[in-house]
């Protein structure tokens, strides 16, 4: 299994013990997108972050192309951060002053198998737009920069929070159109957190966390194109 989390928890201490995650698991093939569904609270950022190598569990593991994510020390998980993992979030998070390849060569500069630029950019179609700054870009433009930012790097896994969150419905279906593309074009692995359960259908496999557990597992035979998805 090229993704795998077991049996993950993490608690928060604070005027009271929270515990986010009681004990997930989730499994993905290589090639494959996941969707993690649940209602605000229910841990879907936590458990990400913790994938992501931004967090640490409490208890658990996290598997990656057979490198236990869990074990590293802080700093095998910065270089984990910086060459497996792309992240795409509902902000975009662009840097102002540098134009769209720019923002996109700053993370291709410091990654050792990285893609093209120009392939990356023709891949979210903005290779028109290479010289624009982000402030001359629509929400949506500025989402593929992000996209193209997230996958120069050649990740093992891309992470998407919440991608289509602060786009309105004909933008959103673009963006996960593009991000159907990349996992097809670029053979990434692919896990999406959202609370919009009628992304689901583009998933191969959608986990329902409720609470802080995994309270149900969809698997998808065939995956409905982006373009088709309604909400
Ligand atoms: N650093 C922290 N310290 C204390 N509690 C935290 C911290 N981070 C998250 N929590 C709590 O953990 C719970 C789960 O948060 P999390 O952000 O993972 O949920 P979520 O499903 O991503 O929610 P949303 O959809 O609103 O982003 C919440 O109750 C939150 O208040």
């Amino acid at each position: 299994m090229f993704l795998s989390v077991s049996e993950l928890t993490k608690s928060y201490q604070t005027e009271f013990a929270t515990t986010v995650l009681k004990g997930v698991d989730i499994k993905l093939e290589k090639g494959q997108i996941g969707v993690i569904l649940g209602p605000s609270g229910s841990g879907k950022s936590t458990l990400m972050n913790i994938i992501g190598g931004v967090d640490r569990a409490d208890g658990g593991t996290v598997e990656i192309d057979s490198e236990r994510i869990t074990d590293l020390s802080d700093d095998q998980l910065v270089e984990y951060r910086r060459e497996s993992v792309g992240f795409v979030f509902q902000f975009y998070n662009l840097v102002p002053n540098l134009t769209v390849a720019e923002n996109i060569e700053v993370v291709s500069n410091i990654s050792k198998r990285p893609h093209k630029i120009d392939d990356v950019l023709s891949a979210v179609g903005l290779s028109d737009k290479k010289n624009r700054f982000p402030r001359q870009l629509s929400g949506g433009e500025q989402q593929r920069v992000s996209i193209a930012r997230a996958i120069v790097k050649n990740p093992k896994l891309l992470l998407c929070d919440e991608p289509t969150g602060a786009l309105d419905f004909d933008t959103s279906r673009g963006v996960l159109s593009l991000i159907q593309k990349v996992n097809r074009q670029f053979g990434t692995t692919i896990l999406m957190i959202t609370h919009n359960s009628a992304i689901s259908g583009m998933a191969n496999t959608v986990y329902r966390l409720r609470s802080g557990e995994v309270a149900e597992v969809t698997h998808n035979s065939e995956l409905v194109p982006a373009e088709r998805i309604e909400w």
